[in-house]
């Protein structure tokens, strides 16, 4: 259960992140975090779908992946959370240790495409996408391949980023066997039910 002084903790940490942001010229070294509403929206997909296996690529500070342990700890299953970038990830872990959620989550640094290509069939229930926009047509084959009937895909900057998301959006709505929707949460999430 989430309790008000969780999400208050949770709203604190968002807060130092869009401080940090906001006099953070360096990109890489931006935390670029998902709004708390998204964070919601994600835990109540993931708990709703009582997702066990769960993948997030684009770790940062590891603010999105806090909602999802959240969620994973109540399912009693576990996130796989992918950043190319080492130092992010140290950030990560010690938020995770902060909130007592290391147990829930497995931190992978790596280039996202080539732990894709390498994930299993029907592997994840649920897939957060929140990394280099761009790169993520590549991805959709292997995303096809490792969500399992009935899973979810969210991709974050639907609405922020339209140009970016375009190509990616246009192949999954040429791809049957998907429904996809884009809502108003955040920077816009285009959710994914892999409908077949
Ligand atoms: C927008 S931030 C993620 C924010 C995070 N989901 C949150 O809300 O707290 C994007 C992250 O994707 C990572 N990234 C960029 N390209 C990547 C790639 N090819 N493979 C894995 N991670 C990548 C970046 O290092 C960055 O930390």
């Amino acid at each position: 259960m989430l309790t008000p002084q969780l999400l208050e903790e949770l709203n604190s940490l968002w807060e130092e992140g869009e401080r940090h942001d906001a006099v953070t010229q360096e990109r890489r070294e931006r935390r670029l975090n998902i709004t708390p509403d998204t964070g919601c929206f994600l835990y109540q997909l993931a708990r709703t779908r009582g997702a066990r296996h769960i993948v997030e690529i684009g770790t940062s500070n590891g603010f999105s992946t806090l909602w999802l342990a959240l969620a994973a700890r109540a399912n009693q299953g576990k996130v796989t959370s992918l950043d190319i970038l080492a130092e992010k990830q140290q950030q990560a872990a010690s938020n995770l240790a902060r909130f007592t959620l290391v147990d829930w989550v497995e931190l992978v640094c790596c280039d996202a495409l080539d732990w894709l290509a390498k994930a299993p069939l029907y592997s994840a229930d649920l897939v957060f996408l929140d990394a280099e926009r761009t790169l993520y047509p590549a991805y959709w084959p292997h995303l096809q391949r490792i969500l399992a009937p009935g899973a979810l895909l969210v991709m974050d900057n639907a609405l922020s980023h339209p140009d970016e998301c375009r190509p990616f959006m246009a192949e999954v709505l040429a791809t049957p066997g998907y429904l996809a929707e884009t809502y108003a949460i955040g920077k816009g999430q285009l959710v994914i039910l892999k409908d077949c």
